[in-house]
């Protein structure tokens, strides 16, 4: 039974300064650390081990990754970084503190902005400082100017079809470290989660979910790790 797990990265300075975030790269926060070093204690702890790995092109969540790896003794094994595991694209919030924002649009209009399925927050403005179109990692990469989450949705999927699924069917056990909202796109996905429900759920940093899924892929059983 192909078995995956995610996380989340640990807490990022921006995190923990209520910003928001999306592509813009921000490091961990000590705690941020400490999360990612207790998530592969705890994976070896209850006897995972993997295969491969994913991650994206942002720092947090491939500090997550080798973090978790290095305490299960595990850097060796093979990673696979790609943009479309990304955060969603903040637009023009990044940089924003989410309290400051809903002070001034009000907290149902960042509420829809951070959670509903299809409304994009508003577009980056040409000379954001927060813009990445000329940062070498995004090379012929169209950066987005914001997303939704149906918008992430519609590289993330691909990229799994491409790339992930093919590896758990040939029976790789894997890992994927990434952002709260790349991971709501995989886990609406992978537990039928409808557009309206997909609102409410929130994921956690540092908390590997565990996946069983079927040869199809489809789900059988889905559980944080921390409460086994
Ligand atoms: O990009 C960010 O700001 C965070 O990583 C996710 O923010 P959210 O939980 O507000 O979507």
């Amino acid at each position: 039974m192909p078995s995956l797990v995610l996380i989340r990265h640990g807490q990022s300075a921006w995190n923990l300064e209520n910003r928001f975030t999306g592509w813009w790269d921000v490091d961990l926060t000590n705690k941020g650390v400490e999360e990612a070093r207790e998530a592969g204690v705890l994976m070896q702890a209850k006897g995972l081990d993997f295969d491969l790995c994913f991650t994206s092109l942002q720092t947090r969540a491939i500090r997550t990754l080798n973090l978790a790896l290095e305490e299960m003794r595990r850097l060796w094994l093979p990673v696979e970084k790609d943009w479309r595991l990304n955060e969603r694209h903040y637009g023009g919030l990044t940089g924003l503190n989410k309290a400051e924002t809903a002070a001034k649009h009000g907290e149902e209009q960042v509420r829809i902005w951070r959670r509903s399925f299809d409304i994009p927050p508003p577009p980056m403005e040409a000379g954001s400082p927060y813009d990445l179109a000329a940062d070498r990692r995004y090379d012929g990469i169209q950066v987005p100017a914001t997303e939704s989450l149906k918008d992430t949705i519609a590289r993330v999927l691909p990229y799994w079809e491409a790339r992930i699924a093919p590896a758990l069917k040939a029976g790789n056990r894997v890992l994927i470290s990434a952002h709260g909202n790349s991971l709501r796109a995989l886990v609406k996905h992978l537990s039928g989660i409808s557009d309206e429900e997909i609102a409410s759920l929130e994921i956690p940093t540092g908390k590997p979910i565990v996946y069983q899924l079927d040869d199809d892929l489809a789900e059988v059983e889905r559980y944080y790790l921390h409460e086994r």
